[in-house]
């Protein structure tokens, strides 16, 4: 039978007001090697915090040092309000439950035997299981779907299988902190969002989570906030549309990224770009809709400075440019092109080195495509635009083709790129 918990460990922290996981001024080192330092972050209860950031960043490292497995150099861990070191390690193991980041465990146990595991922290020395801790493990293997694995070996299953098993174990140890260290890594793109989302159900039960994921996109699409290492420390942290800019990822990651937004949530949608030379341009896309969307984001991705308009508000093309934070020029849906607007837009054309077609073009943007000295149009799925006033190219071919103009001398009258909309 399970030890009943003293009275004060019923956990007088749930009613507590405060964040229930703090970091602060974290550091750790491996002999003389600085692993991280000045890490601060804090989680509030019922949110899930993912860590992002390169490998060997030191997401693990960080989850560790959390679950007091790892002395830091420097720093505490506080959970609701009380340093994490004051604590026995059962008292801690009470209070945050964790997954493993691998799941080569040489367990010689079946499925039931290793999520039973989890009850461990609330048994005494000589206390069996009782019925409590029973359907505890009953209800961490419905939850985390391994129900029907329950008497094969550990050994037996899969990669993403016994991920989901350590999952389970963890649920059974009824922690109100979880640490998921790369709950995803084995999982196929259904059971990563399952588990995702199981991992989201727990969060909305009022469990505090903290999980180190790869996948930039699934993190910014589950977890209320991201906090991302690298260099020996925390890059940047915050919502995830805050913290996953391209600017961020380049520092931290040291690559080329595109981010736009997931479609249906306002997730960003980070999309690496292949290594090659920038195309150092100034490029209006004159268009509507998913064509010119797709010339925008193209564009952007070669590294072109872009503008794009005249386009109605709401829009995808003027959505997309103020994703990607383009200069856009907008007019209301159906309210016609008035003279400023028009006048602003060729005024961006002219100063620009090409002007791109795409989409859908009124009579109304005809003197804007007039006005840059080199047009060119992009094909698009429905027809390929046949003006033989402009070069056609397909899409992938579009960087190529505007690397190939040769640069306009910038004007001092040049408008700038990064005045705001016109409506
Ligand atoms: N026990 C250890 N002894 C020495 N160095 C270690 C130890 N554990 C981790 N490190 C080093 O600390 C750094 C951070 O490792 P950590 O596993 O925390 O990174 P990570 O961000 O989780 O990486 P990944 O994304 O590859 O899982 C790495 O350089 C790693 O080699």
């Amino acid at each position: 039978m399970s030890e009943q918990p003293a009275a004060d460990d019923t956990n007088p922290r749930e009613n507590r007001s405060g964040p229930m996981l703090d970091v602060s001024g974290l550091a750790v080192s491996f002999g003389d090697q600085s692993v991280v330092s000045g890490v601060d972050f804090s989680v509030d209860r019922g949110s899930l915090v993912g860590l992002v950031g390169p490998n060997g960043a030191g997401k693990t490292t960080v989850l560790r040092a959390v679950k007091g497995t790892l002395d830091p150099a420097a720093g505490t861990v506080y959970v609701d309000g009380e340093p994490i070191r004051n604590e026995s390690a059962k008292a801690v193991s009470r209070l945050v439950a964790s997954t493993p980041q691998g799941t080569n465990l040489s367990f010689d146990f079946s499925v039931k035997q290793t999520v039973e595991m989890g009850r461990t922290p609330h048994l005494g020395r000589f206390d069996r299981m009782g019925e409590a801790d029973r359907r505890a493990v009953e209800r961490a293997m419905e939850r985390a779907s391994v129900a029907r694995f329950a008497d094969r070996p550990f050994t037996s299953l899969s990669g993403g299988e016994r991920q989901r098993v350590l999952l389970a174990r963890a649920l059974a140890q009824e922690t109100p902190i979880l640490l998921l260290d790369e709950p995803t890594a084995s999982l196929d793109i259904n059971h990563a969002v399952r588990t995702l989302e199981l991992v989201r159900a727990l969060v909305g039960d009022g469990k505090t989570a903290v999980a180190a994921i790869h996948d930039l996109n699934l993190a910014a699409r589950y977890c209320d906030e991201l906090v991302l290492l690298a260099g020996g420390g925390v890059r940047a942290a915050g919502r995830p549309v805050d913290v996953l800019t391209s600017d961020t990822l380049r520092d931290a990651f040291n690559a080329e990224t595109l981010v736009t937004t997931q479609p249906g949530t306002d997730a960003p949608l980070v999309t690496p770009l292949p290594e090659r030379d920038s195309v150092d341009r100034r490029v209006h896309v004159v268009g509507t809709g998913k064509p010119a969307a797709a010339a925008v984001s193209t564009l952007v991705g070669a590294g072109c400075r872009v503008s794009v308009g005249v386009v109605p508000s709401g829009d995808t093309a003027a959505e997309r440019a103020a994703d990607l934070d383009c200069e856009r020029v907008t007019v209301p849906a159906f309210a016609g092109i008035d003279d400023a607007a028009r006048q602003h837009a060729v005024d961006l054309a002219a100063a620009a080195d090409a002007v791109v077609r795409a989409g859908e073009i009124g009579d109304g943007n005809s003197p804007v495509v007039e006005a840059g000295g080199a047009c060119i149009a992009v094909e698009t799925d429905e027809s390929a635009y046949t003006s033989t006033a402009h070069d056609t190219v397909p899409l992938t071919a579009l960087p190529a083709a505007v690397a190939s103009l040769p640069p306009v001398p910038e004007q001092d009258a040049t408008p700038s790129l990064n005045q705001s909309t016109t409506d």
